[in-house]
């Protein structure tokens, strides 16, 4: 345990600091774990958890992330992180320059963001989303020098103005401290830009503080971490994206984009009906949901699909065919939606009554909520995840 193995990564720097006023060994890996001797003990820090250092006068103060469950630290869950300072002195200023060259080369090649603008809606919720990125996100990201341009979204849609025709380039990502409505207002925004290419490669990170958080869940839960503020900002600033389908939805001349879920019939009207207890937090979709469930209502109507491959036999071959997609203008800007002919296809029909229709792009369609668990993420919008 105290030695080399031949296992180890090879070290990119090694020399002998002071650790704790103790004359040792310190070794920075490829993989950026930090190996040193203490109490004749060895310890390292997983590459994953350094954040960033700063010099102080002779010493170097290196800021980690240790998960409680294992490394050097305490137990606990998977995805609970505590931060770390780890300090060591070089024995030298030339010594010094090298650990801090190494340490900068190191992050840099991470391809950590650097800038990120970040929404706060002080309404989702139970109205925590302030309170949880000041203490738990905002402090994160500073030691990770990120660099933050913060807004609250002041009214319904301010998100979605503000994108529209923000400086993506300016941005490593958007952040959105809230539930997944603001998360859909950016989609919306960067999609009906004229340069929607290059604004969808721009990451979009979620912090969840909003009341159902069905996106962040579904990020992360399939990585094993929690769905928690501290879990969803770590995974941020490590940087790692995965790509979401996003949905075109028409209506009459309307036309929006999904990458959550769509509903119609029950969970729509528990969506919209159980506004007014806000106050509840998530609880409010449970409490609601029940009373809707004891009044059951029912919804008239007819659902043309074309079926995924193996559920060729679901309902039956469409009576009527679709109609055809009214052709875009010339004048229009934004993504108009893809280019498949709609009319091609073949469509099977299903004919209500219904209780509800829900439509999911991600498993989760709450926190506690997993509502498609074989709606397996898929392809073209980066969003920040581990
Ligand atoms: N300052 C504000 N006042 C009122 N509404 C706001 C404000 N800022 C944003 N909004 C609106 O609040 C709505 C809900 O926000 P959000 O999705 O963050 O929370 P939620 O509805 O509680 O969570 P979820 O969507 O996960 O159930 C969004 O549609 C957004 O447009």
């Amino acid at each position: 345990m105290d030695r080399q193995t031949e296992n180890d990564p090879p070290a990119i720097i090694s020399d002998r600091v002071l650790v704790n006023g103790v004359v040792t060994p310190l070794a920075l890996t490829a993989d950026g774990e930090i190996r040193w001797m203490e109490s004749g003990r060895r310890k390292s820090t997983a590459e994953k958890d350094v954040l960033s250092f700063v010099v102080e006068g002779n010493k170097v103060r290196v800021k980690t992330l240790v998960e409680r469950g294992g490394g050097i630290c305490c137990e606990g869950n998977a995805g609970d992180y505590t931060r770390k300072d780890f300090v060591f002195e070089p024995l030298s200023d030339e010594s010094r320059k090298l650990w801090c060259d190494k340490l900068h080369q190191h992050l840099d090649s991470l391809g950590r963001p650097k800038k990120l603008f970040v929404f706060v809606n002080p309404f989702g919720g139970k109205k925590s989303a302030r309170k949880i990125f000041v203490e738990e996100v905002k402090p994160l990201f500073e030691d990770a020098n990120i660099q933050l341009e913060i807004q609250e979204t002041k009214y319904q849609l301010h998100a979605k103005e503000i994108v529209r025709s923000m400086d993506v380039s300016k941005y490593d990502g958007i952040v959105c401290v809230s539930g997944d409505g603001v998360l859909v207002e950016v989609v919306n925004g960067l999609l009906e830009r004229a340069d929607w290419r290059t604004a969808l490669k721009l990451p979009i990170g979620m912090v969840p503080a909003g009341s159902g958080n069905g996106m962040i869940k579904s990020l992360l839960e399939p990585v094993g971490l929690p769905c928690s503020a501290t879990s969803a900002a770590i995974s941020i600033i490590r940087g790692r994206t995965r790509s979401l389908d996003v949905a075109t939805i028409s209506q009459g001349t309307t036309k929006f984009f999904s990458v959550l879920m769509l509903a119609w019939g029950l969970v729509a009207d528990i969506d919209i009906e159980s506004e007014k207890f806000r106050w509840m937090g998530s609880a409010r979709f449970d409490i609601y949901g029940l009373q809707r469930i004891i009044c059951l209502r029912q919804y008239n109507g007819r659902i043309l699909f074309v079926p995924a491959p193996g559920f060729e036999s679901y309902g039956q071959p469409a009576s009527c065919s679709l109609d055809k997609e009214p052709s875009v203008s010339d004048k229009a800007i934004g993504y108009q939606g893809p280019d498949t002919r709609l009319e091609d296809l073949g469509w099977r029909e299903m004919k209500g009554p219904f209780v509800s229709v829900w439509l999911h792009n991600v498993p989760w369609g709450a926190e506690n909520t997993l509502a498609a668990p074989d709606a397996k993420t898929v392809l073209s919008l980066p969003c920040y995840h581990l």
